[in-house]
């Protein structure tokens, strides 16, 4: 660390209570503002988040990353967890934080943004953090990851259908994908509801919902394995964005 004295995140207990229904406690607080030092001090050598102003990395960074894996945060049930196209650790970080009983794996195809979440959550003593260096098409053709996560969170990483690809062949039968997304018209609806079929998912929720401070628009599309995903999927690098399903 430089002698730069960083700024503190915000806590918002409040806020926290009213839109998930759960608050940190004073050490997952403490390792959210680890995180966010780590990350600004990251930066200055690695492109990792144009996000540092602190109220704006506690909305856009650690709400947003809880607010799509609300459901687990009371729950103390094993979790296998995955995060494709972690990029700077989200949601994966802020989920490993605060959810009991998880393992999450972080995959990123970029090898220096790999190397700096090793680091940070070795920093943290973040025991449950694995990483993956890799993309996600041939991640999911691997026998030692497909198939076997709960959970596989994905946000800002592709298009919906793409991400479902990347997805679903990762998670056991009854698994479920959190898709991240800013905007979402009911008009995308059918296609994504094709392809999710063909990959051995269904739709099972579209929450729609605004961000405290800022009041913007968020979505999180819910997936739910419910049978084999054939073993063509996902295709080659590069052919689920070239031709989406
Ligand atoms: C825009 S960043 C988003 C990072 C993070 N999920 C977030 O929301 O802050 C997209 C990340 O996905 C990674 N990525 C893109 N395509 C990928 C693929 N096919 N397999 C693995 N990682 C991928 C990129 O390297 C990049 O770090």
């Amino acid at each position: 660390m430089d002698d730069l004295t960083l700024p503190k995140l915000p806590e918002m207990t409040d806020i926290w209570q009213q839109t998930l229904g759960w608050q940190p406690d004073a050490q997952q607080q403490s390792l959210f503002q680890q995180l966010y030092e780590l990350i600004v001090i990251g930066n200055k050598q690695l492109n990792l988040t144009r996000i540092t102003d602190p109220q704006e990395f506690w909305e856009k960074h650690l709400w947003d990353s809880l607010r799509g894996i609300k459901q687990f945060l009371g729950a103390n049930k094993k979790l296998a967890v995955i995060d494709i196209g972690t990029g700077a650790g989200f949601p994966g970080i802020p989920t490993a934080m605060t959810v009991a009983n998880c393992t999450v794996d972080l995959l990123d195809s970029t090898q220096k943004k790999i190397t700096f979440l090793e680091k940070t959550s070795a920093e943290l003593n973040l025991g449950n953090v694995k990483t993956i260096v890799g993309r996600a098409e041939e991640i999911g053709q691997l026998r030692t990851y497909r198939e076997k996560y709960n959970v596989a969170l994905i946000r800002a990483v592709a298009t919906a259908t793409v991400c479902a690809e990347y997805a679903l062949p990762l998670l056991k039968q009854n698994g479920l994908a959190v898709i991240y997304r800013g905007t979402w018209a009911p008009s995308e609806n059918l296609a994504l509801e094709n392809a999710v079929e063909e990959l051995g998912g269904v739709i099972d929720n579209i929450e729609e919902f605004t961000t405290p401070l800022t009041n913007s628009i968020r979505h999180c599309i819910y997936l739910r394995k419910v049978s084999q995903t054939p073993a063509k999927y996902p295709r080659a690098v590069g052919v689920p964005t070239q031709r989406p399903l």
